[in-house]
């Protein structure tokens, strides 16, 4: 049987992203690993962490050879200049999204089987006049899906956002009912096709404080998100709220939950990287390909330094080769105790 290949993008080049690429080059992996780089930015980044590692140049190819420890293939993408690490470099924006776009191709042709990627400086591909939120925004776009929806997961814990990267006086407006059904009914979608999870319950958050407090504190509740959520449930969805999200992610309301939905990035995100930060996995539903990622950033004060932690990026290998050993993605076990 063919093991799977997984491609990881190596982001940022004056981030971390290197080192971690490197740090999991020294473990074993049941499958092929394929590190998507510039080959003597690697070369040199070893060199300063003072890391063995044997490069070897990745040509496409159908045969998978499993990982040996200690050795890195590498899909060679130049950078445009010189990495010095730590500093960012408008220059080498594009080959960050070079990075992407070869990962996310060969994903869709079959040549790898998903794609994890280490993080990127959002605001460098900016100022290099990209506009670009983040990978979930941008594979959803570059690779047909239908609505990217972030969902960060530990072992005991989901947390997925019905809007990503959206400056907060933001929210209110995006929160419709077009948005909350497409976002619930892609979780409701992955969790049973990529999570083998045959009736999810999503706990769903409301935006206000006290979700609303009838009323008193906010009306998107009452005029959107409950009758959204009460149609949904007349379709067969399992749904609870809109829950005060407060007292949401307490252990009696998480036990009722496959997963929660919150309703913007710092309402959910704090929660689970508060939970689990280092072995979170950062994971974008509603694509036609698998991808996962890590639970920071770029870090680029330790770029370089040896003092970068690649669990997060090892934990999002392991949940790729979890999402894509089956067929159809039956890998995984329920997060949350039932
Ligand atoms: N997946 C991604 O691409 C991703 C995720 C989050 C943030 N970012 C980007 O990263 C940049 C910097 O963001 P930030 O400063 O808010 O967050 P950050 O995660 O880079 O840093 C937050 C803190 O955590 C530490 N840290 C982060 N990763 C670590 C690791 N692996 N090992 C040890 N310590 C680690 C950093 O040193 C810092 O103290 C921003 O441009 C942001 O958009 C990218
Ligand atoms: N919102 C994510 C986080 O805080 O961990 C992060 O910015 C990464 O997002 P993308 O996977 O969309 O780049």
């Amino acid at each position: 049987m063919r093991i799977p290949r997984l491609i990881v993008t190596s982001g940022e080049p004056a981030g971390i992203g290197p080192d971690l690429c490197l740090a999991i080059a020294g473990r074993e992996w049941p499958c092929d690993v394929v590190v998507a780089a510039d080959i003597e930015l690697l070369k040199q980044r070893a060199q300063q962490l003072r890391l063995n590692i044997r490069l070897l140049p990745y040509v496409s190819s159908t045969i998978c050879p499993a990982h040996q420890p200690g050795t890195l293939r590498v899909l060679h993408v130049p950078t445009a200049e010189p990495v010095e690490p730590g500093k960012l470099n408008v220059a080498n924006a594009h080959y960050v999204l070079n990075l992407l776009d070869a990962a996310a191709q060969g994903c869709l042709t079959g040549e790898f089987d998903a794609m994890v990627t280490a993080p990127v400086q959002k605001s460098v591909i900016n100022d290099a006049g990209v506009p670009f939120s983040g990978h979930t925004e941008y594979l959803a776009e570059h690779t047909g899906g239908s609505y990217p929806v972030m969902m960060l997961a530990t072992e005991t814990l989901r947390v997925a956002l019905a809007t990503t990267h959206l400056p907060l006086q933001d929210v209110s407006a995006a929160i419709t009912d077009e948005l909350l059904s497409r976002v619930i009914r892609i979780i409701d979608h992955d969790l049973r096709t990529r999570f083998d999870i045959p009736a999810p319950r999503i706990l769903v958050c409301g935006l206000n404080p006290h979700a609303g407090e009838s009323g008193h504190l906010g009306r998107e509740e009452i005029e959107v998100i409950a009758p959204t959520l009460e149609r949904l449930r007349q379709q067969g969805l399992q749904l609870i709220g809109p829950a005060p999200a407060d007292t949401a992610f307490t252990p009696h309301m998480l036990q009722q939950a496959d997963a929660v939905l919150a309703m913007f990035h710092d309402q959910g995100l704090p929660v689970i990287k508060f939970a689990g930060f280092g072995d979170c996995v950062n994971i974008t539903l509603g694509l036609p390909i698998v991808r996962t990622s890590v639970d920071h950033g770029t870090a680029l004060s330790l770029a370089g330094s040896g003092q970068a932690d690649a669990s997060s990026l090892a934990t999002a290998m392991q949940m790729a080769l979890r999402m894509t050993h089956a067929p159809t993605s039956q890998a995984i076990r329920p997060a949350l105790p039932a």
